[in-house]
């Protein structure tokens, strides 16, 4: 079994001093695999990587190359499977790019052999593929950090490694250069099977080229799994102490980390308006998080179970009236929405397509108006395009105007009438001292 691992990682411990950086790191790992390492900074990613890459020996435990003790082996045998591009490249003599890239070829050679053709037409593809072939004659030391990270890149192609290893292999590169390094690491690992182990920092990148992710916290793993598995809202929570919410991709299907805008202490006055937004089909949830990042005190409803609108709210902690998915308005829905809207200062009925099932969505802004509640539509002239009943909800919008509905052009509107909502309640305490 522990032959078929190209490595094996059996209860690795890691201190530096007295502070123990890797605290029973347990891990295998496949050959051909594409392993992202996340985590928090000081989680002890880097030092869990040396200790892979063979550059810093565990105080306890094992690592095993291919069955075998890692600490046997030569650094040149490995340096022939194995290629190592670190975190921090330190160059202290002005050599050329192309001598760096060259460099690679080392551990292939006998001692005194110089390159040979073939050497050269490795460097050169190796330097196309990482694509900086046009930095060849270049001083590595005058090389920008993003150049220089393709350099050694490079290097570590030229070693035609089965195995890389990457320490934030993308940290300096623009959003170009990650994904072209990131595909081209891919596209390794899947037409040549080569095993790329690699840190990264982006949890939206790693989800989208790992097969398999570890998550690392406090010097051990938090979890390891499919990048499923492993980026859970709660997990991220857990960890990295931040609130968000996990999305798939729409056309990989990877899990995608969106941030959920902070509330913040100073938010939570009772003073602060109250928000009635009547939405569905997706149109409400990003003006959620805006009034929710204002402060306001936002609910919403009717929305169907599992409409995206839906999954926004429950995951900003917003109050939403549900309905069963793909159900028409019940009355008791409808009773509860009207209910939850007569506590709000405002109502707000977004760009919500209207069909028969979610009628009672504009309905209920009569008894609101009645009441004398602030009400608005948003995006009135769109409104005949989103009626699917047949013109009853233009009609309906024609009667509730003559009731006081108001009409916003668009959602920044909102914000406007949201804010001078606001500072009506600041100057009312204000005045009241
Ligand atoms: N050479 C060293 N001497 C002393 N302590 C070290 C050394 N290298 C790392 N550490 C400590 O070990 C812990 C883990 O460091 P490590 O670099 O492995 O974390 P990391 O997860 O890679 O962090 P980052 O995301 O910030 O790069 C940290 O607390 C760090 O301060």
């Amino acid at each position: 079994m522990m032959n078929n691992m190209v490595f094996k990682i059996h209860g690795v411990e890691c201190s530096y001093g007295s502070h123990q950086a890797l605290k029973g790191v347990s891990l295998d790992i496949a050959p051909g695999s594409f392993l992202g390492i996340v985590g928090p900074n000081a989680a002890g990613k880097s030092t869990l990587l040396k200790t892979i890459a063979a550059t810093l020996k565990p105080t306890q435990g094992v690592v095993y190359f291919q069955g075998e003790d890692l600490t046997k082996i030569s650094r040149r045998d490995l340096a022939r499977q194995v290629a190592v591009v670190p975190q921090e490249i330190e160059m202290h003599f002005p050599f050329s790019v192309m001598e760096v890239v060259l460099m690679g070829r080392h551990p292939h050679l006998d001692r005194f052999d110089r390159e040979s053709e073939h050497d050269y037409e490795i460097v050169r593809k190796s330097m196309e593929s990482a694509n900086c072939w046009h930095l060849k004659d270049r001083n590595v030391l005058e090389l920008s950090g993003g150049e220089r990270q393709k350099v050694i890149l490079a290097r570590a192609l030229a070693q035609e490694p089965q195995i890389i290893l990457l320490d934030e292999p993308v940290a300096h590169l623009d959003l170009s250069a990650q994904l072209e390094v990131l595909n081209l690491l891919k596209e390794m690992n899947t037409s040549h099977g080569v095993t790329v182990v690699g840190i990264l920092h982006d949890l939206n990148l790693a989800a989208q080229f790992s097969q398999q992710l570890i998550i690392l916290h406090q010097g051990q793993i938090y979890m390891a799994g499919t990048p499923e598995d492993v980026l859970t809202a709660e997990t991220i929570k857990q960890v990295y102490n931040t609130d968000v919410m996990v999305i798939k991709h729409p056309l990989t299907g990877a899990p995608q980390i969106v941030i959920l805008p902070s509330t913040g202490e100073s938010n939570k006055s009772s003073s602060l308006p109250r928000v009635h937004l009547i939405c569905g089909g997706g149109v409400g949830g990003a003006l959620m998080g805006q009034l929710q990042g204002m402060g306001c005190h936002v609910t919403a409803g009717v929305v169907n179970i599992q409409d995206t609108d839906w999954e926004v709210g429950r995951a900003l902690g917003i109050e939403v009236i549900e309905e069963k998915p793909f159900s028409p308005i019940s009355t008791q829905s409808y009773e509860a929405n009207l209910k939850l809207a007569l506590d709000a200062d405002a109502v707000f009925l977004l760009e919500t397509p209207f069909g028969r099932g979610n009628f009672p969505n504009l309905q209920v802004l009569e008894p609101l108006l009645a009441s004398g509640k602030p009400c608005y539509l948003v995006a009135p002239d769109r409104l005949p395009d989103r009626d699917y009943t047949g013109g009853e909800v233009v009609r309906c919008v024609s009667k509730l105007q003559e009731q006081g509905l108001c009409l916003l052009p668009d959602q920044l509107a909102v914000i406007r009438i949201v804010q001078t909502l606001r500072r009506g309640k600041d100057n009312v305490e204000t005045a009241l001292g």
